[in-house]
């Protein structure tokens, strides 16, 4: 049975216009005018248990909002949604206690306490035995590395252990649901690997179900075998991260170096030109006709060299980003919406 069942989820913002300057102000006072924006738009998913899915978008696509449902801090304008057969938006005692959410960009902890005061009051929420208290914060601190920092002030810890803590503290009470949005955002390198890592052995060993949103490819191709793509509020793709270019239809990119400059469109016969500045020219070809492209280039240019690559992830989804949704491209493609 899956553990998140999602359905037509939509949710419409109401807001009003503001206008600046005193006559505006006082215009607002009695006649304001309203303003409505689509922030998802029949978005449908089913997630399986223990499975750990990405939520990638672009800005102000709709992921937070998506997982503010699920987690009932938001109520939806239209569509159904089931967590762990709760309906989130009821905000049952009971579904409370299976599910965290973490915020990159927002604070749970205390700022001027130490993070273990705010695991404390946490055990007190979640009503945590004092053995499975002690047990769960003895592994988290290990696997995290951060048993020193228990006691110092949440504000003079780094960014990279203040979302340690944060992890710990919404982990506390074993969820069997975990939404992060964006929980490596600001991180260095080191700090985001181990982040990553530290969710990937957790996923494998307690089987949470993650969704996981992040702007960073790495933490999606590293932890997820399934992203959800969201554009516009829409879901724009679903599936395997490393097929997304096949939206793209099948297509490679030959580049070539030249010994002497040749003029663009002697290229375009052979596909789309990626970019191109007299010697160095990227060219966009069918996966079909690689192979005659590349041999027709070498014998009627100048090459010095000639490479045949595939068309990276990013551009895929970045196409994706751009295109939005219901294009032809998009409808022919088996998991693309
Ligand atoms: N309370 C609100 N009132 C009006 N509009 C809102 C409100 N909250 C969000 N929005 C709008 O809804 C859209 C979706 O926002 P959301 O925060 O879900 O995007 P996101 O995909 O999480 O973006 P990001 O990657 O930047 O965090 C945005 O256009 C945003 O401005």
């Amino acid at each position: 049975m899956p553990a998140i069942v999602v359905k037509d989820l939509s949710k419409t913002f109401e807001y009003y216009k503001k206008e600046v300057g005193l006559r505006h102000s006082l215009t607002n006072l009695y006649a304001r005018k309203k303003l409505y924006k689509e922030a998802v738009n029949k978005v449908s998913f089913e997630i399986e248990e223990g499975e750990i899915v990405g939520f990638l978008g672009p800005n102000g696509a709709g992921k937070t909002t998506t997982l503010k449902m699920l987690s009932g801090i938001l109520y939806p304008s239209a569509g159904e949604a089931s967590v762990l057969g709760y309906n989130p938006w009821k905000r049952q005692k009971a579904f409370k206690r299976q599910f965290s959410i973490v915020m990159g960009q927002k604070n749970q902890l205390w700022w001027d306490l130490p993070a273990s005061e705010s695991f404390h009051l946490n055990k007190a929420i979640y009503e945590v035995e004092d053995n499975q208290y002690m047990r769960t914060l003895g592994d988290l601190t290990e696997l995290l590395d951060v048993r020193d920092l228990l006691n110092v002030q949440v504000r003079r810890l780094s960014l990279g252990e203040r979302m340690k803590m944060e992890l710990i503290a919404a982990l506390l009470h074993n969820p069997k649901v975990l939404f992060l949005d964006e929980p490596t955002i600001g991180l260095d390198i080191i700090s985001q690997r181990k982040i990553r890592e530290f969710l990937k052995q957790y996923n494998q060993t307690k089987r949470t179900t993650i969704i996981l949103t992040s702007h960073y490819m790495e933490d999606i191709q590293f932890l997820c075998k399934r992203t959800i793509v969201i554009n516009n509020g829409s879901v724009v793709y679903d599936g395997d991260l490393a097929r997304v270019n096949d939206t793209l239809g099948d297509r490679k990119v030959i580049k070539l170096q030249l010994e002497e400059p040749v003029e663009v469109g002697r290229f375009r016969a052979y596909g789309k030109i990626q970019s191109y500045d007299g010697i160095y020219v990227h060219i966009e070809v069918d996966r079909s006709q690689f192979k005659s492209c590349a041999q027709s280039l070498l014998a009627n240019f100048p090459v010095v060299d000639l490479t045949i690559e595939d068309i990276p992830i990013e551009e895929g989804i970045a196409r994706l980003y751009e295109r939005g949704v219901n294009t032809d491209a998009s409808a022919s493609m088996e998991n693309v919406r």
